[in-house]
């Protein structure tokens, strides 16, 4: 094999509970992680020397040692004593620093890509452990569908997920959030709104979607919709449509909302698009790194 495409796809939180500070800064989470069939596409081919060229159509995200693919492929590198090299192109759909893991699921998509095109043999839970070091959100990425993840995002438990038929809009305000500051801005003897997983979860389990709606929480929101009052006014906007739900993902700025009715969904789109150039419509997905394509 010379060469292997793969669907990189996005992540929402349906809730974001932090329970405790680690020494090292880092935050012990509990979350409802949903992976929606909004993807950038990932392109690996071999080239006859050992460099990592990375390439994209898009102007928001670096091409150098900084991009997490770059990263991805020498950490591979590294520990496989690979001499091999690869040029790498993102085509870019997901938006970028959202709360939408768009890094950590290209990351994910290059560390299973080249597991193929090495021949690394590397089982999911292997290619997770690496992954783990390039971001917390890697190893769910790599796995996708919908997950329960504890520790520091890593630990997983698979769950049943939003169902496909539920319309989740997506609305990216251009702001830029960093995750370390919204982490760091959370008092942790403050949260005003956590969320009940146990009950979120026993009301996916039984495709109550309503109920998971209308109770979804994100105490990272509390930070971030202090600083920008833009995630409260799409929230607004979101359920003037009649939206089962809204909140926003991650660490923001990206707010979505979930709806039963297409129409709804589309009036909503059509209002946001008007102040907010990304505004989509997707679904749930049941997978998250997909190969798309292969050539010998
Ligand atoms: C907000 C979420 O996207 C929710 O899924 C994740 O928790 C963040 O995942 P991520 O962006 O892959 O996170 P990383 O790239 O590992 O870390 C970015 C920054 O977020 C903070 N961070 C991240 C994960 C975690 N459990 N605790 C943290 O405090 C750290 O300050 C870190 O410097
Ligand atoms: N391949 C990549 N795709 C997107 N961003 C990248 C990539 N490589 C590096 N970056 C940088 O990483 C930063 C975070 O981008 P990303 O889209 O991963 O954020 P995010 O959606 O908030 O992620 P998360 O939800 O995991 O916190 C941006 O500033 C971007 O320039």
């Amino acid at each position: 094999m010379s060469s292997i495409e793969l669907k990189s796809r996005a992540k929402i939180n349906l809730s974001i509970d932090v329970l405790g500070r680690e020494p090292n800064g880092y935050h012990l989470v509990e979350m409802i992680m949903q992976t929606i069939n909004l993807y950038d596409i990932i392109r690996i081919k071999d080239i006859p020397h050992g460099d990592i060229i990375i390439k994209t159509d898009s102007s928001e995200i670096p091409i150098d040692s900084d991009n997490i693919v770059y990263r991805a492929v020498n950490l591979l590198k590294n520990q496989f004593s690979i001499d091999k090299g690869v040029e790498i192109f993102i085509q870019k759909n997901i938006p970028v620093a959202a709360g939408m893991a768009g890094g950590s699921s290209n990351a994910a998509a290059a560390l299973v890509g080249l597991n193929k095109l090495w021949k690394l043999n590397l089982s999911e839970k292997e290619l997770q452990d690496i992954g783990f070091k390039l971001g917390a959100d890697v190893p769910f990425c790599i796995s996708g569908s919908a997950a329960l993840a504890e520790g520091l995002g890593e630990k997983l438990t698979s769950i049943k997920g939003l169902p496909q038929h539920i319309n989740i809009l997506i609305c990216k305000p251009e702001l830029f959030v960093s995750t370390k500051e919204v982490y760091e801005g959370l008092n942790l003897n403050k949260i005003q709104n956590r969320p009940n997983n146990d009950l979120l979860l026993s009301h996916l389990e039984c495709g109550d979607v309503k109920f998971v709606a209308e109770n979804m929480a994100n105490v990272l929101e509390e930070v971030t919709s202090k600083k920008y009052k833009e995630i409260n006014e799409i929230k607004k906007v979101i359920m003037m449509n009649n939206a089962l739900g809204s909140m926003m993902s991650g660490s923001g700025p990206t707010v979505f909302g979930l709806f039963e009715n297409n129409e709804d969904a589309s009036k909503c789109k059509d209002e946001l698009i008007k102040k907010y150039r990304q505004v989509y419509i997707v679904n749930s997905s049941e997978k998250g790194v997909e190969i798309s394509g292969e050539l010998k």
